[in-house]
This record gives C-alpha cells, structure tokens and sequence, in this order.
C-alpha cells in the first residue's frame, strides 16, 4: 500500500469537510495514484441491477452507473493480442492513420475488382453511333440494376436524351461528360456532407465533446466503422473516446478496444455482457466530458427484433448521452451490397434514430454503385462516408464529384 502523506490527509478533509466528499476524494486520490503507476484505469462500481442502474442513470443525469471499465490503449493491446505480447514495461506502438483526403480516389480500383463498374457499361451503350430506343431501354435497365432506382433512372434519361439531342452531342468524350454532370447532380453536388464533430460549449460554458452515434443492423460493419472513423479523426489532431454500447455481442467491445488500442484511443465498456447501452454510453460520453476529448463515438447493437424495442433502446440512449452532450450525428450505416433489403431495414433505423448521415459501408463490393443516390432519396439524408475495403484505413468521406468520376472509370 502507498504511504499517504499527512498534508494530502488533512487536504482531503479539509474538502471533506466543505461539501467534497471524503468518498470523492478518495476516488480521485485511487485514480491520480493510478494514473502515476500507468495502469490500467478501471473503474469498478458496484454491481447493481440493470434497471435500477438505468434508472438511476436517467433520473440524475449524474454520475455513471453499472460497472463500466476503461480499456487504455495499453491494456488493450496487451488483451487482444497476448500471444505477440511485448514485455510489460513496454509502450504499445501507436499507428500513424493514413492521411482521410483523397482516399475516395481508391473506389476505382475496388470496383473494376468487383465487376464492370456501372459507368463503363452505360459509356459502353452512349458511344453507339445512333441511339436508338433499344439502347435507351438498355441504358434504363443498367441504372436499375444498379440499384438506382426508378424515378432517379427516369429523371435522369429524360435529361441526358434531351441534351443529346438538342445538343447534337455525338462524341463519345462529349456524351462521357454529359453522362458525368447528371451522374453528379443525381448524386448531390451541394448536399452537406460534413460531419459535426466540433466540441460545443454547455450551459455552464463547460467544453462538451461531440457525441456521434452509430446504429445500423448487425453485419453492416457497424463496429468497423467506428474503428476506421477514430482512425479519420485522429489523423485529423482530433482527441476521441469510444463508447462499446453494442453490449449484446460480447466480441464488439473486444473488437471495438483493439481498433481504439492501435491509435492510441480508450474505450468505455462494461464488464458485463447484455448491460445497459444507455449506460456505457453515457458512461463514455462522460469520460469525454471529463477529459476534455473533442469526440466520442459510439457503438450500438442493431440485433432488435422489433420497431418497439429498438425505439426503446435508442431513444434512451439518446435521452440519457444528452444529459451530458446531445449527439451531434447519429450516423445509419448501411451495407451496399444488401440493396433493397438494406433499405427496408434502414427506413426503421432513420425514423426512430434522428439519423443525420449515412455510412455506406462494402462499397468494394458491389459494382452497384447507384445504391447511393436511392438511400438519398429514400432516407432524405446525406451519404457522409464510404466504406471500401476491410483495412483499417478504408473509410473515405463521400464527394459526389470523386464518386462519380470512381464509377465511371
Ligand atoms: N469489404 C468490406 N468489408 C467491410 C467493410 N466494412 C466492414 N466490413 C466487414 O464487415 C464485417 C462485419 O463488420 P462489423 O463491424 O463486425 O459489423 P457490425 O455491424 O458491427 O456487426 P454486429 O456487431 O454484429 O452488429 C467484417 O468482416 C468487416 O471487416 C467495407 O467497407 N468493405
């Protein structure tokens, strides 16, 4: 046991004394001497039931409730991978992310991989000497295999027939940039497309970190993409603290702590497999608040069986992170290769969660690029990130320009 000074001792009742709470400084004694030590910074509260933990949670809007630990990059590592483990005393390499602009330029590598890119085909059918109504059926039934949809197909070759033809547009580079502006426009040159992430001031003039909430359905990469998108804003001299509030799968905190662990960022979760959400959340969101961190993403479990439950569980997640800081994104991520029935399950997801972004995730896998502009207009928010590979770094911002230019190779 470490010696405590006398001086320390009368200072803590001194605040004791003034309404501090000796209990308050004992814990924050345990953890300062922690922190000295550079352990691991767990914080174990007492077992409690779920309920009255939420509850309580929702009530006070105070302090954290159930046993949350905090996974520092350290320990992290040295779970995750115990086999390659270093010696203790050893500090865990921290990954350098690589640079975020630009990386949307990969997406025409990844989709020749995956099949004829879209662009390639309809470019294929516009360079025919004289287009007849063979080819503009032709050129219909490629955008709504590509998951367009129809009233964006529609809307779009009744526009590039009648510039065609007024224009008397025969050369293939001509009709190619033609083909290029109503790509671009269909997709949404001027949505915006930027992520909120800045740190707000409170009531009280306090810092608070942007909250960014990530729900989806489960096997839509989810975990993953908060993963990549600590990676983006770390790259970006951002401070970020992720919350493991997917308690349903075990392996999503392991999963989630090992991305953190890699750039250096620590993950709020619970110990308790099937906790409360709303708790780790709020529990991470706190920590942010405390430690001053500009961002704190969290995970959610998107394995709801109803419309009910998933209101439930989302909405409380929501009520009780706003105690502290309101999210300012709540991010649906959405796998591209699911089309229609991704869609259906996203129409859920939007209207109970506020959505305010959507993740397209599997991009490289799919040569159906068109799914972007009918999650668009079917969700009516903006597609702010790509997914397009299973690196760590495989998360672009989405630009409609750089999109288009990707599809049509
Ligand atoms: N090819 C490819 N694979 C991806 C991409 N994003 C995620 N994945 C993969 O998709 C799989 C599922 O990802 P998770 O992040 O575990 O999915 P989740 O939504 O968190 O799943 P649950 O925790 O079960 O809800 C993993 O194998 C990921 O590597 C992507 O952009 N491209």
């Amino acid at each position: 046991m470490n010696e405590v000074p006398w001086i320390e001792i009368i200072a803590g009742l001194v605040v004791a004394a003034s309404g501090g709470g000796l209990i308050g400084w004992l814990r924050a004694r345990a953890k300062r001497s922690g922190e000295a030590r550079g352990g691991t910074d767990t914080l174990e509260k007492p077992e409690r039931d779920v309920a009255d933990v939420t509850s309580e949670t929702e009530e006070a809007g105070g302090p954290s409730s159930g046993t949350v630990v905090i996974h520092e990059p350290g320990a992290a590592e040295a779970e995750a991978e115990p086999a390659a483990a270093e010696p203790a005393a050893e500090s865990p390499v921290v990954e350098k992310p690589a640079p975020v602009a630009g990386r949307l330029v990969r997406l025409r590598d990844r989709l020749a991989r995956s099949g004829s890119p879209l662009g390639a085909r309809l470019l294929e059918v516009l360079s025919r000497d004289s287009l007849t109504e063979d080819d503009w059926d032709e050129l219909e039934e490629e955008l709504l295999l590509a998951d367009i949809g129809a009233g964006p197909t529609t809307e779009l070759l009744d526009s590039l027939r009648t510039r065609v033809r007024v224009l008397g547009v025969r050369d293939p580079s001509a009709v190619r940039e033609l083909l290029r502006e109503e790509l671009v426009a269909l997709v949404g040159a001027d949505m915006d497309r930027s992520l909120h992430v800045e740190p707000a001031a409170g009531e009280d003039g306090a810092r608070l970190p942007a909250v960014v909430l990530v729900v989806g359905v489960n096997g839509t990469g989810k975990t993953t993409t908060v993963g990549k998108l600590a990676r983006v804003l770390v790259a970006e001299d951002r401070s970020v603290v992720l919350g493991a509030a997917d308690t349903f799968r075990a392996a999503a905190a392991d999963q989630l702590t090992t991305w953190g662990a890699r750039v250096g960022v620590e993950t709020v979760r619970s110990d308790k497999e099937g906790a409360d959400p709303a708790s780790v959340a709020f529990d991470a969101v706190a920590r942010g608040r405390d430690d001053k961190v500009d961002v704190v993403l969290v995970d959610t479990a998107g394995r709801l069986q109803n419309k009910a439950g998933l209101m439930d569980e989302l909405g409380k997640i929501v009520r009780v992170t706003s105690k502290v800081a309101a999210p300012s994104e709540v991010l649906l991520v959405l796998d591209a290769t699911t089309g229609q029935n991704g869609l259906t399950q996203a129409r859920v997801f939007a209207e109970v969660a506020g959505v305010t972004g959507i993740v397209l995730t599997k991009l490289d896998g799919t040569a159906k690029g068109g799914i972007v502009v009918q999650v668009q207009r079917e969700l009516g928010v903006p597609v702010k990130l790509v997914g397009l590979g299973e690196g760590p770094d495989d998360l672009a911002p989405f630009d409609a320009a750089d999109f288009v230019d990707g599809i049509l190779g």
